[in-house]
């Protein structure tokens, strides 16, 4: 047998030497492997005290990374078999590291109602996170939250902005037209954007109107930039090998974050950036850390929510047609809601609330900490371990609905619904401020566009099939690149 042979047998009488001398490349192939080998051992060892909890396959969970599996893809292939075998939570190997993510709807609830017990996880060491994390009113804890939440909470406290909604709709119909084919997704999140900025923070981004490297466009770079599969799976590299090109773009626009702010302290108005601005103990840092949160939070995930409820409405035209016959019979003619009218469309309501469950924006809630050993159903999870609360399993689990791929309004219209399954906007002290304020918007213009246009799917969309939401780092489903064909009612 050749001796370059890698099956040559390790039959020789001489030294060392000579065993490396006859063999040198097989023993560097296997001193590389068994370097990997145990590199990976290392990295996906899970520590001795979760051994015992049940756990996702770490090289599924990888691969799912690698092929850019969207998160509700990820969860509902290897996720969701666990809660269906009843596990109320499971181990996935995260950010570099194993946590916990909670399936089971009433383990859901203990973990997001005892904020003290499982304080939110500040993930400020790593990049995508220095970017939304941070020291404002979503990842604080304790004293800190509650100063930013009555801020925020104090901006919310007002009457419904209806009026700034149909004017921005309008704004948005502009845009359309006669009709045609148009990438709602990209036009429903500038729509979204220009209603956080009006309505909220007190200053008009002017995203309807296209503009020279807009916040906008700014906000989708920096997103899209930090969700590399490589640097998700192991975000140590950033450490290693800083991208000094994202860590720019994120610190600029932050700056114009800063630069907006201090625009506004000459022009104080009734809205949330001079309620936060008011508060005289808010640092510089606490007061740009709120302004990302807020204008990512505001708009990105209520143009997620219209876009799959546009797509599903365009997929099923015979609750298209039910809910433009309840919005006809409301309007009695005129082409705008008033906040009155949009309390009186219960059909519509329930298909906003359908696209909430079935491709909910916020999949996976940020992750809390527990901070002492607590019994998790029938696991023991030790102190300092990461539990994140996985809406798209609590979503989409046969246990909590029948049939949960289906897009079906009529569960909303009967009230037996277990409102513990259905956590959109989350649950306890910590729940969406602004669920009211998001769910008037999404009715605002879905009633607008039911009285104006129909619309569907246009030929060979790539969406057919089921609504393809974007690879993204942040555990959110939003519908990427959704083509929509309107036609304008006469
Ligand atoms: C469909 C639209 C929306 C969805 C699905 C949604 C979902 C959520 C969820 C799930 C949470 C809870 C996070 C947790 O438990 O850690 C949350 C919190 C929050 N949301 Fe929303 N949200 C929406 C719209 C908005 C809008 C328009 C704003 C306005 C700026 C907003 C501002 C906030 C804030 C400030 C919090 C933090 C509350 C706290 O920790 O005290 N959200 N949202």
């Amino acid at each position: 047998m050749p001796s370059s042979s890698i099956l040559a047998p390790l039959a020789y009488n001489g030294s060392v030497e000579a065993l490396y001398r006859t063999y040198t490349w097989q023993l560097w192939c296997l001193s590389v492997v068994g370097f990997f080998y145990a590199l990976v051992q290392y990295l996906l060892a899970v520590p001795s005290d979760l051994r015992h909890l049940p756990k996702v396959s770490p090289y599924a969970t990888i691969w799912s990374y690698a092929i850019r599996e969207s998160v509700d893809r990820r969860v509902k292939r290897l996720i969701i078999p666990f809660a269906e075998r009843g596990e109320g939570v499971v181990l996935v190997y995260m950010l570099g590291k194993w946590g916990v993510h909670v399936l089971d709807a009433s383990l859901v609830k203990t973990v997001c109602h005892n904020v003290d017990r499982f304080p939110k996880k500040n993930y400020q060491e790593h990049l995508h996170f220095t970017f939304l994390s941070g020291p404002n009113v979503v990842f604080s804890n304790g004293e800190m939250w509650k100063r930013h939440s009555a801020s925020v909470k104090a901006a919310f406290d007002r009457e419904i902005p209806v009026h700034h909604f149909v004017a921005l709709s309008d704004e948005l119909f502009r845009r359309i037209g006669k009709g045609g084919v148009y990438r709602f997704s990209e036009l429903v999140q500038r729509y979204t954007l220009d209603v956080v900025g009006t309505a909220l923070l007190g200053y008009n981004f002017r995203a309807m109107q296209t503009q020279e490297d807009s916040f906008v466009d700014h906000f989708n770079r920096v997103m899209s930039k930090i969700a590399v599969p490589i640097r998700l799976i192991l975000p140590f590299l950033d450490d290693w090998f800083p991208r000094h090109e994202v860590i720019a773009d994120v610190q600029a626009l932050n700056s114009r974050y800063g630069a907006l702010l201090e625009s506004k302290k000459q022009d104080l108005g009734l809205d949330l950036l001079t309620y936060l601005l008011e508060d005289s103990t808010m640092s510089t840092e606490e007061l740009i850390s709120n302004f990302s949160i807020l204008f990512s939070a505001g708009h990105d995930t209520t143009s997620g929510a219209l876009s799959t409820a546009v797509y599903h409405l365009a997929q099923h035209p015979e609750h298209q047609s039910k809910a433009r016959e309840e919005v006809l019979a409301v309007l009695a003619g005129r082409d705008e809601p008033t906040y009155e009218d949009l309390g009186r469309l219960p059909f519509l309501n329930a298909c906003i609330k359908e696209a909430l469950r079935i491709n909910s924006p916020i999949s996976l809630l940020p992750a809390r900490i527990t901070t002492e050993y607590v019994m998790l159903g029938k696991y023991s999870i030790p102190a300092g371990v990461s539990l994140v609360p996985n809406v798209c399993a609590v979503h989409h689990t046969q246990r909590n609905w029948t049939d949960p791929s289906r897009f079906d309004p009529y569960r909303f219209i009967d009230k037996s619904t277990r409102a513990i399954a259905n956590i959109p906007f989350g649950t306890g002290p910590r729940q969406c401020v602004a669920r009211q304020f998001s769910l008037y918007e999404q009715r605002t213009l879905l009633c607008m566009l039911l009285r104006q246009y129909e619309w569907r799917l246009p030929a060979r969309s790539p969406h057919a099939d089921y609504v393809k939401n974007e690879f993204g780092a942040f555990g959110l489903s939003i519908p990427h690149d959704l083509d929509i064909e309107f036609t304008k009612r006469v």
